[in-house]
């Protein structure tokens, strides 16, 4: 079983995994918001490659991308301007309207979170994603019951009050200290480079997945310690 050669035949203390792109094919719920937007301010509709390319720094960064790509200045898309969150708003009902309709679950994830669930691992979800989206995606997929702890791209903050998010590792430390476990027994799985670079930044081992959602780019070009076409394979 590849979960126990990654850890000389033990099993770790804690999996912590990221949601879209890795669980979940999220994309087509999200394209859809973001088109129902780009409709609203009569502009070409993004699809869903592009919106893929857009995800992964969380929801208030997706928005921005996409009224980039749409020819808004930047100051109508800085955080704090009025246009920028009237679109958020805009996009945020109608991904409330879309979550969970159109997305699927890749192939191998109910096999590898069951094989988990029965060797007694802990197992957490560390996504930017907002909570605003991510209960009832869980929910509606029946995944919520997997996982001890599920932390979002705003469930956390910093000294300063802002979120924290992946690449940022704090997150990741938050759960394991949680779990009171060595960094070193724990693994992080994940589809981008953000959930690489975290785990890097705080010597966590991670898994890839190569199917999920990287900016467009390879996620062997960011050095995951292991890559597998299947979640499966993690537990086989
Ligand atoms: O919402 C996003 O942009 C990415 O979410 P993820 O961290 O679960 O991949
Ligand atoms: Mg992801």
């Amino acid at each position: 079983m590849l979960l126990r050669q990654i850890f000389h035949g033990e099993l770790p203390q804690l999996v912590m995994f990221d949601l879209d792109g890795t669980l979940v094919d999220s994309v087509p719920d999200i394209a859809v918001a973001v088109d129902e937007m780009l409709t609203g301010l009569n502009k070409p509709l993004a699809g869903v490659e592009k919106t893929s390319y857009w995800i992964g720094n969380g929801v208030p960064v997706l928005v921005q991308r996409a009224l980039r790509d749409a020819s808004y200045e930047e100051h109508d898309i800085d955080f704090d301007s009025e246009f920028y969150r009237d679109q958020l708003e805009v996009f945020s009902k109608a991904y409330d309207a879309s979550c969970g309709k159109y997305c699927e679950l890749y192939d191998g994830v109910v096999d590898c979170l069951e094989g988990l669930k029965a060797l007694n691992v802990p197992l957490a979800i560390i996504t930017n994603k907002s909570e605003r989206f991510t209960h009832d995606l869980l929910q509606s997929l029946n995944l919520e019951h997997y996982f001890g702890m599920v932390i979002c791209g705003d469930t956390l903050k910093d000294d300063l009050g802002h979120v924290i998010r992946k690449p940022d590792p704090a997150a990741l430390l938050h759960v394991v200290d949680h779990y009171q476990a060595q960094p070193a027994q724990v693994l992080m799985v994940g589809d981008s480079r953000h959930d690489i670079h975290a785990a890097k930044a705080v010597g966590i081992l991670s898994l890839a997945v190569p199917y999920g959602y990287n900016h467009g780019e390879p996620i062997e070009q960011f050095d995951p310690d292991y890559l597998v076409p299947s979640l499966a394979e993690l537990v086989q």
